[in-house]
């Protein structure tokens, strides 16, 4: 077995959220979480791409996801020398209401054996991770979930949600705003405009909740086009738009041609759309709406409040779905309630039950405006009673706390606390995630 005890917890950290030891494994042993080390990469990561159907990556993804991997803030379950558990932590900054970055850990790549499930292996590196991230002075993990069911028992609410859409571009059409037709369009090789794409995205970057600075190296993540995804369409294309020799936007996308007895019926789904203001924005959308031998654009990972729905003559023929998108989890309650601002004043005294992380449990009392906040503990009577789940769902101001309220997450112990704390959480542009991690 591959150990390093200067990074290995003890084994009575296996232990489940009331103080139980999992069950030992198949050979009767128990499971050892330790830091991963680089050179166990490759073992790590079979057990994460098993957990997930085991179908290989391309050598260019493995590739990506093995630079990007923080070895040092990744943790392994181990019975013997076989990998049987695996999370591990991005370093981000993440947007937050006011326009704030904040240290974020990304939660990634977590996985567990089939052959060890149910035993609490995830309970354990979920622990140790969120007791990493608090070594480390992130207020805030953040992460995307496989399934919604997982991560509420940790404290992780979901805070933003995604539009997902199919367009019938055959018959919506799009009224756009004045100046639309100043911006030039032209198809460039994706890689070929890679800097000044991220110059555009970088700008976008503080005025919506939930966005992630772009650390060294994940701008290519943004270029990834295995075969494997393409189902039959082109490789990544790419438009930029701009105005006065300037890069204003961009938009990402493969065409899936298509035939049938009436005529083509071809496909353009958008990877990814970025713009500095309304024109650019309604250029790239009338253009992917415009695209020759094609009847339907997919979309999929926008905003909630994207602004091509507001521009189209037929909502019901774009079929929107929402689903969630990001999870946040309240690693420090004070520290992360002070971080962002309010956009109303908020006064409250929050009761906040944290079983998973006791160190945020009990009454804090947040005082803020939209210049900036304090967040202390105190004894004074509780206004609001609810879990670090729901602290979580409403950090990025989209979900209200009235709603959570409403539906029985959040006790209002003075009336009217609810109502008040809502407007204050509140976002005047929608939390988002603009990619997975
Ligand atoms: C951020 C990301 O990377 S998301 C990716 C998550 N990974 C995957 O989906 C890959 C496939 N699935 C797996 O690898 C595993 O099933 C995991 C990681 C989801 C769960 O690992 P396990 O070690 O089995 O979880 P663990 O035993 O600690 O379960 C703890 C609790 O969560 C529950 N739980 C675990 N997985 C799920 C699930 N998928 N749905 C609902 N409940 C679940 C367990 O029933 C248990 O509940 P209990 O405390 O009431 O008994």
């Amino acid at each position: 077995m591959a150990t390093d005890s200067t990074e290995s917890t003890d084994v009575p950290g296996l232990t489940d959220a009331a103080g139980v030891p999992p069950s030992t494994d198949a050979t009767g042993g128990v499971p050892e979480l330790r830091v991963l080390r680089q050179d166990e990469w490759d073992k790590w990561y079979d057990t994460l791409i098993r957990a997930f159907g085991g179908v290989p990556e391309s050598a260019e993804e493995r590739e990506t996801w093995n630079s990007l991997t923080e070895s040092e803030r990744s943790l392994g379950a181990w019975d013997g020398d076989t990998c049987v558990g695996t999370a591990g932590a991005f370093t981000f900054r993440m947007t937050v209401p006011g326009g704030a970055s904040v240290p974020a850990a990304g939660v990634t790549m977590v996985g567990v054996a089939a052959t060890h499930r149910r035993r609490g292996v995830l309970t354990s590196l979920m622990r140790r991770q969120l007791e990493d991230v608090r070594s480390w002075g992130e207020p805030l993990a953040v992460l995307t979930a496989s399934e919604p069911a997982i991560y509420g028992r940790f404290g992780y609410g979901a805070a933003a949600f995604q539009l997902n859409a199919e367009i019938d571009t055959s018959r919506v059409r799009l009224s756009v705003p004045d100046g639309t037709d100043d911006v030039r369009l032209r198809y460039a090789p994706p890689a070929d405009v890679l800097d000044a794409c991220e110059a555009v995205y970088a700008r976008l970057v503080p005025g919506r909740p939930g966005m992630l600075e772009r650390r060294p190296g994940w701008e290519r993540v943004a270029l990834l086009d295995p075969e494997s995804d393409r189902d039959g369409a082109s490789p990544l294309q790419c438009v930029v738009a701009e105005r006065g020799g300037q890069t204003v936007g961009y938009a990402r996308f493969r065409v899936k041609p298509g035939w049938d007895v009436s005529g083509h019926n071809g496909t353009v789904v958008l990877r990814d759309l970025a713009a500095l203001d309304p024109a650019a924005d309604a250029a790239l959308w009338r253009f992917l709406f415009g695209i020759d031998l094609t009847t339907t654009l997919v979309v999929r990972g926008r905003p909630v409040d994207d602004a091509w729905q507001y521009m189209v003559s037929d909502i019901r023929r774009c079929l929107p779905r929402v689903r969630d998108a990001l999870y946040v989890r309240l690693v420090d309650v004070g520290a992360a309630l002070e971080a962002r601002t309010y956009q109303a004043p908020v006064d409250v005294v929050l009761e906040v039950e944290d079983s998973f992380c006791p160190w945020n449990a009990g009454r804090w009392r947040l005082t803020g405006d939209a210049k900036g906040a304090t967040c202390v503990r105190t004894s004074d009577a509780a206004d609001l009673a609810l879990s670090v789940r729901e602290l979580g769902a409403a950090y990025l101001g989209g979900v209200s706390l009235a709603s959570l309220e409403a539906a029985g997450r959040v006790r209002e112990m003075r009336a009217g606390a609810s109502a008040e704390a809502a407007v204050g959480f509140g976002s005047p542009v929608a939390a988002w995630l603009p990619h997975g991690f």
